[in-house]
This record gives structure tokens, sequence and C-alpha cells, in this order.
């Protein structure tokens, strides 16, 4: 009998016709998300569920996976995961580093751009028929090359984003919880300091942290009261790292500049007031959405479930996993 593999969304069609070829797929393509009862269903059925970072998969569904191998993250975050648990009942947990973090750069830096020059209330105003010829004070914005710019966890994807910087001419400070080797400070030219210092001077402050109990709001009122009138805020990372009704009222007074956000403190929700501001970018969680990305990121996650079915311990675990 085949294996059977649990698809829990939009998935890509490559990725899915591999699965195919070797296992049963059960495939959710509602563009829905599966309710609660579903997923312990599909939990109980499975080798394998593929999983995006809005299934919740806790206890109760992890609970019901009778002969669940793998729970595979379509995604580098993986704080939807209850992983103590999945540990406890050996279930695999694995998500995808090392293939988003670049395009994940990119859009951070989009984003960066785009808010610091004003580029989409500029193109509404072109759209609209306002523009009339050129004009000494139309759209002013910052610049960025030149700048400060603060990074907020320097793993992979912080990385990239400061490796980016050295083409701007930018300074550059960090901060995590552990220093960066020398060689690879060097590298990006980046500065070790202590969190308060990085708000307090950078005029782009990024966030790259996971969602953790620790960086659970670490940016609130008090830590964007720090920053300069002038600076920029970008969240790619996930919603509940910031307070974004401190970020709304922040903004509203013009405490900094502007805002950035690629994900939601309640994503899918908006906090309140958001929409009205002018100063406030907000795609939908797009960070690592690009062609080439996200069919390298299917790959690896059906690697990860040929990996388990195979009985070989699947090649991208989540980190700490090993009590690392
Ligand atoms: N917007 C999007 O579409 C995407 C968002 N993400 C989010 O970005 C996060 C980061 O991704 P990667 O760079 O791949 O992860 P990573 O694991 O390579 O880097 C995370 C960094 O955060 C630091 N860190 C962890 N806890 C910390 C703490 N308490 N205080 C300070 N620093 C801390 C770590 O030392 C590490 O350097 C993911 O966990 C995910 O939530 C990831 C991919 C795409
Ligand atoms: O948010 C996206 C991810 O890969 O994590």
């Amino acid at each position: 009998m085949k294996p059977v593999v649990t698809v829990t969304n939009i998935f890509s069609e490559t990725a899915l016709e591999r699965l195919r070829q070797r296992c049963h797929v059960v495939y959710n393509d509602s563009g829905a998300s599966l309710p609660v009862a579903e997923l312990k269903q599909r939990a109980a059925e499975s080798d394998a569920m593929v999983t995006y970072l809005s299934d919740r998969i806790d206890s109760e569904v992890l609970g019901a996976g009778n002969k669940l191998k793998l729970v595979a993250n379509y995604g580098a975050g993986f704080n939807n995961i209850d992983v103590a648990r999945a540990r406890q009942n050996q279930i695999w947990v694995t998500n995808t580093p090392g293939v988003l973090h670049e395009t994940t750069a990119d859009l951070t830096w989009a984003l960066m751009l785009g808010i610091a020059r004003a580029i989409v209330p500029a193109d509404r105003y072109t759209r609209e028929g306002h523009f009339t010829g050129w004009q000494a004070k139309l759209f002013l914005g910052h610049d960025v090359y030149g700048k400060t710019l603060g990074v907020i966890g320097c793993g992979e994807i912080g990385r990239a984003v400061a490796r980016r910087a050295l083409g701007f001419d930018m300074k550059v400070l960090y901060c995590q919880r552990n220093r960066l080797p020398e060689e690879q400070e060097q590298r990006l030219n980046a500065a070790f300091v202590p969190l308060e210092q990085l708000l307090r001077e950078s005029d782009f402050v990024t966030l790259h942290v996971p969602l953790t109990e620790e960086t659970r709001y670490m940016i609130r009122a008090e830590q964007i009261a720090m920053m300069k009138p002038t600076a920029y805020l970008i969240n790619t990372a996930r919603g509940k790292v910031m307070d974004d009704r401190a970020l709304v009222e922040a903004l509203k007074k013009g405490t900094i500049a502007g805002a950035a956000l690629d994900v939601f403190e309640n994503e899918p929700e908006l906090t309140e007031g958001m929409t009205e501001l002018n100063n406030i970018l907000i795609p939908p969680h797009i960070g690592s959405a690009s062609h080439a990305t996200r069919e390298v990121m299917a790959n690896l996650v059906v690697d990860n479930v040929f990996d388990a079915l195979d009985g070989a311990t699947p090649r991208t675990l989540v980190p700490g996993w090993n009590g690392g």
C-alpha cells in the first residue's frame, strides 16, 4: 500500500507530481485552510503532512497522528507547530532553510526602498492623472544609501539583507543572542550592538528573528519610542514579534517616519487604523514569493517527505531539533 501524504493547501504541481509517483496524496486545493477537526482527521490517516505556516499543528493534531512520521512545513518559520510535542511523539518536523533567504531579503529591500521613496503613493498619483510635470517638491523621500541599517536577528535572511547594504554604502548594526564569527562580521562590515543602541542609531530597522517566547512582542511602544523620528521599521519576520497597535499609534503621531510590514500581528487580520495610514506598506506575506523560490521550497519539502518515508533522518529538521 502506498503511504498517505496530506498536503493541506495549494502546492507546486511539479512537486505534487513527484509525491504522487510514490504516495497516495490527499490534496486540499480549495485555497482555504483546513479546519482543526479536518487537520486531526488528516493527521490520523497520514504518514506525512505538508503544512502551511497558517496551519496550527498543536498537541491535539499531533496527538491524533497514530502513524504520522513527519510534519513538513512549507516555509522557514515553524512557530505554528508544537515542536516539543512532536519530538515527544517521535514525529519529525522540517522547514525549508537555505533556499528562500535571498528572495526574502530582496523583498525586504523592496520594502525599504518602497517606503523611503513613497513608490506606492507616487505610482497611484501618476495613475490618477495628477502628474502635470516635474516639480521640485513632488514626493520627497529619504535616501537609503549611506544611512545606517539595523538588523535584528542576523541569521540567513538578516545576513542576506545586510550583505545587500554593502552596495548602498550603509553602516550596518546588528543584534541577536550570539555574536557572529569575526570573519562574517568583517565580510558584512557589521557591528554587534545592544538592541537599544541599534534602535537609537538606525535609519532603517529590520526584523529577522523567529517568533519564540523570547521574541514575542520584542518591539513595543517603548522600543519604537527609542527610534529616530526619521527612521523606518520593516517587519518581514512574524507579526507577533511586534505590537502592531503601538506601531499604528506611533505612525499616527509621527514618532517614526514609516513602516513596511509583510507580516501582521493577527494575520490575516489587519490592525485597526493601518489602512488609513499613508506612511505604511502592507503587502500580504509575500517574502519568499518568487516563482523559482517557491518551486525549490516545494521540492525540498518533498525531499524531506521521501527521507522520512525511507526511514532516514529528514535533511532539514527544524533548528534546535537535536537540542542545539
Ligand atoms: N516574510 C516571509 O515570507 C518570511 C518570513 N520568515 C521569517 O523570518 C524568520 C527568520 O528566518 P531565517 O533568517 O531563515 O532564520 P534563522 O534561523 O537563519 O535566523 C534567525 C536569527 O534570529 C536570531 N534570534 C533568535 N532568537 C533571538 C532572540 N531572542 N533575540 C535576538 N535574536 C534572536 C538567531 O540568532 C538567528 O540569527 C523565520 O523564523 C520566519 O518567521 C522566513 C521566510 C520568509
Ligand atoms: O513566512 C514564511 C516562511 O517561510 O516562514
